[in-house]
């Protein structure tokens, strides 16, 4: 039995994996299917990184940003989306974790389900699902090449092509089209207004997941205007619905509402009998929310296709099967074991840190963090709240599995590189709280990579660590790399 399926921490974890999860990770491929689905990632990193296209957008103008063009170009219309019945979902936090609910509890139910949600863990093709399948690096390779080639034929410059989110964007929908699903489940990239996600027209079913400050450059700094953002996706006739929010910013979400001609539910945090479902993956104040948004979600398209209503059995099975890793997992691995989650919102972390404490409080292991952020969020807050979980240990590192492990993979740091200089910025705020009061910690130090860190921790055999990875989804992914580099080919 491979060692991933082992369920490991006796009764205080229960995660479940099922058969779909571990296919996300593994798949065999001939040497010559490999080379090409590798060529498709190289082209498709060669295109402008969401990073670039963030620092060189202006906030007020970047609708879209040429992609109605680009579509047009790999010979989808905008007119030809409407064959796809679409629930579209923006929100700040949980917007995936409420998609794997709802596809799941969707495909459970007999219909083809198509799932684009971001960023990726390992791969990107774990981006575009169908069925609640990753799709397979043959098929993504040959997808991919469909529309690069379409779009790098009639291109007018070099640069003439969308930027990596974008083109994943293309190739998802038109995976979609392809594929005939009954219904696409699509996370926005950033925001909702003015996502190019956005271009779809009709929409059966729109999700605003809980509601947060992040991105602020592009949505804002209030809540209310990065309400308005997020609300961009609802539609004339659509359903629409959301879970309790701070006044101001529900208020916003009403009026736009009215102002797109849509219903709006807002759904209350508990679901029926489900909160007994034993999915206890994800700590409960996140499960009722976003379960219960998923489920208003599932129903809400039954009924807007006149399907027959879902099966309360076939809820609950799903509910209980659905995973979503990189969110609230535990590994155990070398006798220590790993706390795996992306939070990287204020929010999120108070959750995440409260998971942790409340897992480990009363163990005897050394509590280790590993912890990195991107973007402009404010990491000082991060770790003013995480440190209150007294970690005896900490590292800051940049996301990165390795340093130098394989051609696609590499990674050297330099002095000055710029992920080194934010590990050492978190060092130095890590260290101004050694003068707070009560506050302990043995040590904190900067590793180049995530195997480096995972090093020292596995360096003593004999003892065993609970180590907590957060801060960005992209350091997550970077450590299941590492921790799963037995079945995970890289
Ligand atoms: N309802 C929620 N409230 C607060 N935090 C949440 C909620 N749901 C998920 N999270 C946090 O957000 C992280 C990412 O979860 P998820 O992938 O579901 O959200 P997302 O909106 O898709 O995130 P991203 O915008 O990073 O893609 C989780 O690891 C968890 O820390």
């Amino acid at each position: 039995m491979n060692k991933y399926y082992i369920n490991v921490f006796l009764k205080q974890t229960a995660i479940i994996w099922c058969k779909r999860c571990v296919s996300n990770f593994k798949t065999v491929m001939s040497p010559c299917e490999d080379n090409f689905y590798k060529q498709a990632i190289v082209a498709l990193n060669a295109l402008q990184s969401n990073q670039k296209y963030i620092n060189n957008i202006n906030k007020n103008s970047y609708k879209f940003n040429n992609f109605e063009k680009f579509l047009n170009r790999a010979g989808i219309k905008v007119d030809d989306l409407d064959q796809l019945s679409i629930i579209h979902v923006s929100g700040t936090k949980g917007k995936g974790t409420t998609c794997a609910f709802c596809e799941n509890i969707l495909q459970q139910h007999g219909y083809k389900t198509g799932f684009f949600s971001s960023p990726h863990l390992l791969e990107v093709r774990e981006r575009i699902r169908v069925n609640g399948i990753p799709l397979e690096r043959e098929k993504f390779g040959n997808y991919f090449w469909d529309v690069y080639r379409k779009l790098d034929l009639v291109k007018e410059h070099s640069t003439d092509m969308p930027g990596y989110f974008a083109f994943l964007t293309i190739v998802a929908f038109y995976v979609f089209l392809k594929e005939k699903v009954d219904v696409a489940l699509v996370e926005v990239g950033i925001g909702g207004e003015s996502d190019c996600t956005n271009i779809i027209k009709n929409t059966d079913v729109v999700g605003i997941t809980s509601l947060g400050i992040d991105h602020t450059i592009l949505l804002g700094n209030t809540i209310e205007e990065i309400a308005w953002q997020k609300a961009g996706i609802m539609k004339k006739g659509c359903k629409a619905f959301t879970v309790p929010q701070p006044e101001t910013a529900l208020k916003i979400l009403k009026e736009r509402s009215r102002e797109k001609e849509c219903s709006l539910e807002v759904v209350q945090p508990l679901v029926n009998g489900l909160i007994n479902v034993k999915s206890s993956f994800i700590p409960v104040d996140i499960f009722k929310f976003n379960v219960s948004l998923a489920l208003a979600l599932a129903e809400g398209w039954v009924q807007i296709k006149g399907f027959k209503s879902l099966k309360s059995q076939i809820i609950e099975r799903a509910i209980e099967n659905t995973c979503w890793p990189g969110r609230f997992q535990v590994i155990f691995e070398k006798n220590s074991r790993f706390f795996l989650d992306g939070a990287h919102t204020q929010e999120s972390i108070t959750i995440c840190s409260n998971w942790f404490y409340e897992k480990t409080c009363s163990a005897p292991e050394p509590k280790v963090l590993v912890f990195n952020v991107t973007g402009d969020r404010n990491s000082k807050n991060f770790l003013k709240i995480l440190r209150k979980c007294n970690f005896n240990q900490v590292y800051f590192v940049p996301n990165k599995s390795y340093v130098q492990v394989s051609a696609d993979q590499s990674y050297t740091p330099s002095k000055n590189d710029t992920q080194i200089l934010i590990c050492k910025e978190h060092l130095r705020i890590w260290e101004s709280f050694y003068n707070v009061p009560n506050f302990e910690a043995d040590s904190a130090q900067i590793c180049n990579s995530v195997y480096d860190a995972f090093q020292q921790i596995w360096k003593n055999n004999k003892r065993n660590y609970n180590v907590l990875v957060t801060g960005s989804l992209h350091l997550v992914g970077s450590a299941i790399a590492v921790i799963k580099k037995d079945d995970y080919d890289l």
